[in-house]
């Protein structure tokens, strides 16, 4: 029988490689050869070199694609292109069924080539409407599947179905008392999780430790502060544990976790929906995205799974006084996120997209 192929491809914030990280154990149990295409600097390589060293991973030129002047915007399209013609090889070589995207810019120059290659392409959203890169390859797309039931709005209604989130199955695999060990924690405290994205927040981590004498008398905290971001002069601190990043540990820290502090990023806020953690949300502001996560947030705290603090009205005092709300709204919250339904799983997930192969 002929070999069954996939290529997965997205990448440059681990939002963007959290599904393909999902469904990958479901493609090679159902014996698929599965082939990763990402950016050779992005976080995909480590992610997925990390998790899964038998999927063949290449690296390709990618250019970012903006919406506001940079000298980059001159030569980025040549790295597109560049980056369009290495994944064609690559597909030519590997003749895969179907490339599924999960966006960022990496997987533009992909579908681009998957689609010249005469090879479907499946894409994925996020967040509530369209990033640029997906709105770019929607065009090359057989179908393309969302999060977010409002999602479906923006989309070809032909085109689009709304799955709902796919959770890493060990997400749920973690042990609070694991998760307390490994911080040196006691369980004398409740246990606040600070994480700024896959990336790390400047400003979240500023508030936090701003405040930190003030809710160390309250709380254990870890902090996922970032790459670049720790702080050698708080390393001692008792009750205080940072972490520029977490892979294998995750799981243990967030079933730690009684309270979350967090940015707004689609894949972070259904996993702490899926664990049922009460969760503060700090979205990314308008002027330094495209405003994603602010309707993300708006959305969670209009069902009653958030609360949310707009990040141009975080201050030392008003940070905590959100975290205070948080503490008092947290039987109601959990109540709430239990009622929710349970996530679709990976393989339901993959099936869906393999509906859509050649
Ligand atoms: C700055 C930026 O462009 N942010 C975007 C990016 O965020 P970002 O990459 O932060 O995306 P998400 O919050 O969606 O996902 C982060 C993922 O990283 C994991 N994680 C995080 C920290 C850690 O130490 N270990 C770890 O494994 C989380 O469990 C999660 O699965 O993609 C999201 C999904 O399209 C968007 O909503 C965000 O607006």
């Amino acid at each position: 029988m002929k070999q069954q192929t996939i290529i997965l491809t997205g990448g440059g914030t681990a939002g963007h490689v959290s599904l393909n990280q999902a469904i990958l154990p479901s493609l090679l149990e159902l014996g698929y050869d599965v082939h990763y295409i990402g950016s050779e600097q992005g976080i995909e390589k480590e992610l997925i070199g990390e998790a899964f060293p038998d999927v063949p991973f290449y690296g390709i030129a990618s250019g970012k694609l903006r919406r506001y002047f940079s000298m980059k915007n001159f030569t980025d399209p040549f790295k597109v292109l560049a980056g369009m013609m290495q994944a064609f090889r690559i597909i030519k070589k590997v003749k895969p069924q179907v490339v599924f995207s999960k966006g960022g810019f990496v997987s533009v120059p992909v579908v681009m080539a998957a689609k010249l290659a005469g090879v479907p392409v499946v894409i994925h959203e996020s967040d509530v409407t369209p990033g640029l890169a997906n709105k770019i390859a929607l065009p090359f797309a057989s179908h393309v599947f969302t999060i977010f039931e409002e999602t479906l709005k923006h989309l070809p209604q032909e085109k689009a179905t709304c799955t709902g989130s796919i959770i890493r199955p060990e997400l749920f695999e973690g042990e609070r008392a694991r998760g307390l060990a490994f911080c040196g924690f006691s369980t004398l405290k409740p246990v606040l999780l600070v994480m700024g994205g896959s990336l790390g927040s400047v400003v979240l981590n500023e508030a936090l430790r701003k405040n930190l004498p003030e809710l160390l008398k309250q709380f254990h905290i870890i902090h996922l502060c970032g790459k670049g971001n720790f702080d050698q002069s708080l390393e001692a601190m008792p009750g205080y544990k940072q972490f520029e990043y977490v892979t294998t540990e995750l799981p243990d820290l967030l079933h730690a976790a009684d309270f979350i502090v967090s940015r707004a990023g689609s894949n972070s806020i259904f996993e702490f929906l899926a664990l049922h953690k009460p969760m503060l949300l700090v979205p990314l502001s308008a002027q330094k995205s495209r405003g994603d996560q602010i309707l993300n947030a708006n959305l969670f705290k209009k069902q009653g799974y958030a609360e949310v603090l707009q990040e141009d009205e975080l201050t030392k005092e008003s940070f905590m006084k959100s975290v205070h709300t948080l503490t008092e709204r947290k039987v109601e919250m959990v109540e709430t996120m239990a009622k929710t339904q349970k996530p679709k799983t990976p393989d339901e997930m993959a099936s869906l997209i393999l509906r859509y192969k050649k």
